[in-house]
C-alpha cells in the first residue's frame, strides 16, 4: 500500500509551551482533499505550521510527504517546503518585483538553473491559475484574487505532493473566494492532494469535502451535515 502523504499519531501541537492541539490523529492519503475548520484561536493555523516545519513536534509521531516531523532539522525545512506547497490568506508575494520575477526567485532558490527550463515552469504554472498573460505585472498591480491565484501558482512549481493552504479566500470577497475555490478544485482533481483550513461556510457548503475539525484542544473529523466552523 502506498504510504499516506501525511500521517499523525497523538501529536501534540504546542505554541511555545502552550498545549493547543493534543493527541492529533490523522491521515491523509494521496488524492484526498480535507478542510480543517474550527473557531478563532483554535489551533488551525499551530497545525499547519507543525505540517511545515515552523513549529517543531514535540510529542507524538508525525511524517509528511516522507519526512519525519520528529526528527525535521532546521537544515532539512526548505527540502520539506519543495515537496507542500504553501498558500497563505495574505499571499505572501514580493511586491517589488513582477509575477514572473516572484516564481522565479522560488525556482533559482530551489536549485533551478536552466533559463528556459525556468520560463517553460513559469508559463506551464501560469497557465494553471489563468494568469499567463500577466506576467509582466508587479503584483500591486494585481487584485487580491489575482495575487491568489500567483500564490497557487507559485505552490505549485515544484510539482508538491501535498498544497497547505491556511484560510486562502480569508482576504476575498465571495464572488473571487469562488473563483479561487474552483481552481483550487481543478487543481485537486488533477491528482493533489489538498488541506485547506477555512473560516469560509459559503465554500464548504458548496465544495463538499471531508472536514477536520478543532475544537476544545482537540482534532475530528465531522460529517458533512453537521458542519459549523
Ligand atoms: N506565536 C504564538 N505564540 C504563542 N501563542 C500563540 C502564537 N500564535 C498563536 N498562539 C496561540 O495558540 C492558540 C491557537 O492559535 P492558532 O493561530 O493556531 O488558531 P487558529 O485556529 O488558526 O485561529 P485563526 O482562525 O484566528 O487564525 C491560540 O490560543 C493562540 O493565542
Amino acid at each position: 500500500m502506498e504510504k499516506p502523504v501525511l500521517h499523525l499519531e497523538n501529536a501534540d501541537i504546542y505554541q511555545r509551551d502552550n498545549l493547543v492541539l493534543s493527541k492529533v490523529n490523522l491521515t491523509i492519503n494521496k488524492g484526498g482533499f480535507y478542510y480543517l475548520i474550527g473557531k478563532t484561536g483554535s489551533g488551525k493555523s499551530s497545525l499547519m505550521k507543525t505540517l511545515y516545519g515552523d513549529l517543531k513536534l514535540q510529542r507524538g509521531i508525525g511524517s509528511i510527504v516522507g519526512f519525519d516531523l520528529k526528527k525535521l532539522k532546521e537544515k532539512e525545512i526548505p527540502y520539506l517546503r519543495r515537496k507542500i506547497g504553501i498558500v497563505f490568506q495574505d499571499f505572501k508575494l514580493l511586491s517589488d518585483r513582477n509575477v514572473f520575477s516572484n516564481l522565479e526567485f522560488v525556482l533559482k532558490a530551489t536549485g533551478w538553473k536552466d533559463k528556459k527550463s525556468i520560463k517553460d515552469k513559469i508559463n506551464e504554472v501560469l497557465d494553471k491559475v489563468g494568469m499567463k498573460a500577466q506576467y509582466y505585472k508587479k503584483t500591486f498591480e494585481l487584485s487580491g484574487g489575482e495575487q491568489q491565484r500567483i500564490a497557487i501558482a507559485r505552490a505549485l512549481l515544484n510539482d508538491p505532493e501535498l498544497i497547505l493552504a491556511d484560510e486562502p479566500t480569508g482576504n476575498l470577497d465571495p464572488k473571487t473566494s469562488i473563483e479561487v475555490m474552483e481552481l483550487l478544485n481543478e487543481i485537486h482533481k488533477s491528482g493533489k492532494t489538498i488541506l485547506m483550513a477555512t473560516h469560509d461556510y459559503q465554500l464548504i457548503v458548496r465544495y463538499k469535502q471531508k472536514t477536520l475539525k478543532c475544537e476544545g484542544g482537540e482534532l475530528f473529523e465531522v460529517a458533512q451535515k453537521t458542519t459549523t466552523v
